[in-house]
């Protein structure tokens, strides 16, 4: 196995790096469920695999972690040796493997420490909280989110692990930029049902407002790599959704909200404009009959008990809400610092429809169509890349630099989705000579 304090490269190729477009490669969502049911069987690490860097961004909600596993054999330590990437670079493959993608509830930490403990094939620690393994190179990982630093002792106690922690928002951003520059087709529009990808002109990325909707949400105004300032935030976010969606409905995971939602009749709970003019809109302030003009408002008034109320209606109002509510924030940062698009991402959007459908209708009229709301396909995984990516930064800083130096060329080998997570929660890739 490799440090995990090496330095890492990763080397996707962007149209900035040659003047092309960028990496031709199909993407599919990632479907994070395949990952949860992973997460309970708790698969043991195949002796074949050998896991070189491991991430984990702990938010207040979930877990998220990816780290590269190098096929066995070849030379380098790795599966591959060939000559030539995907796109025909010259440099030479010393190793294929896979990036693997994993997702857990925060509240169920001991599951993603046991997940962790099977991956590194660690023997725990010891009562120094020393890690029982011999190697070394499995004592220190990258660690973001506010659990980096909650967690650390934890970690430290039951996997002798330490965590090298690097700061949320900066992860957050770069996580977002390679994302942005790097993987083809990652930003759409998603209006009236209808998603459309947006091409990334490289020279023209910056500036925009990238607002992460994960258990809160953050709004930050991005100048370009490592270049940003946290403008906003909300209380108001993903963990809302799901803390009051438990204590309102009788759903019993996050997904059977986000479905009932989808079933659900907003007007049966929201007060519209027409409810209170009478059936008409009010004209002269643009407002048709059909704006909601208070959420939840028609709960006043109507003589019922919470269990009067369908689920589904109370999911879709709250679904609706939120979204309503950030979208509607979102667009008066953008509009306090001039910036024409908006980058969502964060756990709770899930590839929704009609979540997208609500912000990015809330965008474009509060904006009156100027600004645009685009939604990441890698939404949930900003933060773990970006602290993934930390390997390659801190290179020359680390004590351990004389580790091998390796990129990570995310070509894909198989001609097959890039960033296929959909099946195997994890995508092929080789690892480059510098
Ligand atoms: N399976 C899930 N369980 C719980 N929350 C989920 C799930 N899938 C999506 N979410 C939503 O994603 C939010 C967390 O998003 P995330 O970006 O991971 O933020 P954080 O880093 O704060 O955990 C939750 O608050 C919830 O709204
Ligand atoms: C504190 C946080 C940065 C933590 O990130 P998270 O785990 O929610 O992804 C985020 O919850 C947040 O920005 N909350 C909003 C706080 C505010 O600006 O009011």
């Amino acid at each position: 196995m490799q440090s995990f304090s090496g330095a890492m490269q990763l080397a996707l190729k962007s149209a900035s790096d040659d003047g092309r477009e960028g990496p031709k490669a199909e993407i599919r969502k990632p479907n994070p469920d395949a990952v949860d049911r992973r997460a309970s069987t708790l698969p043991r690490q195949s002796s074949s695999d050998r896991i070189s860097h491991m991430a984990i961004d702990i938010g207040g909600s979930l877990i998220k972690l990816v780290y590269f596993s190098r096929s066995s054999g070849g030379s380098g330590g790795g599966g591959g040796s060939r000559r030539g990437g995907a796109d025909g670079e010259r440099n030479e493959a010393i190793c294929d493997g896979r990036l693997h993608f994993a997702r857990f509830e925060t509240s169920k930490i001991d599951v993603c420490l046991e997940f962790i403990k099977s991956k590194l094939q660690l023997g725990g620690s010891d009562s120094n909280g020393e890690s029982k393994s011999s190697s070394r190179y499995k004592s220190v990982i990258k660690a973001t989110g506010g659990g980096a630093y909650k967690f650390t002792d934890l970690f430290k106690e039951k996997l002798g692990i330490s965590l090298d922690k690097e700061d949320e928002m900066d992860c957050l951003v770069s996580g977002a930029n390679f994302l942005l520059k790097a993987v083809h087709q990652e930003a759409f529009t998603c209006l009236n049902g209808q998603k459309e990808f947006v091409r990334i002109d490289h020279s023209d990325l910056y500036p925009y407002l990238l607002v992460n909707i994960g258990s809160g949400v953050s709004m930050i105004k991005v100048d370009g790599d490592g270049v940003f300032e946290r403008v906003s935030g909300t209380s108001v976010g993903g963990g809302t959704f799901w803390g009051m969606g438990k204590l309102l409905t009788k759903c019993s995971s996050f997904d059977d909200l986000l479905e009932m939602s989808h079933k659900g009749n907003n007007r049966v709970i929201d007060m519209l404009v027409g409810d209170i003019y009478g059936g008409t809109d009010y004209a002269k302030v643009g407002l048709t009959s059909t704006t909601i003009a208070s959420s939840f408002g028609k709960a006043i008034s109507d003589q019922k008990e919470l269990a009067d109320y369908k689920s589904e209606d109370l999911a879709r109002s709250l679904l609706r809400m939120i979204s309503n509510n950030i979208g509607q924030i979102s667009y008066l940062n953008a509009l306090r610092f001039g910036l024409k698009r908006i980058f969502f991402g964060g756990f709770f959007i899930r590839g929704h429809e009609y979540t997208m459908d609500t912000i990015a209708v809330a965008v474009d009229y509060w904006s009156k169509g100027e600004a645009k709301a685009m939604f990441l396909q890698h939404e949930g995984f900003l933060g773990v890349l970006g602290a993934f990516m930390t390997y390659e930064k801190h290179a020359h800083d680390d004590l351990m630099a004389h580790y091998q130096q390796f990129p990570i060329n995310l070509s894909n080998k198989t001609s097959k989705s890039l960033f296929d997570l959909h099946d195997h929660e994890s995508i092929e890739c080789s690892v480059y000579e510098a």
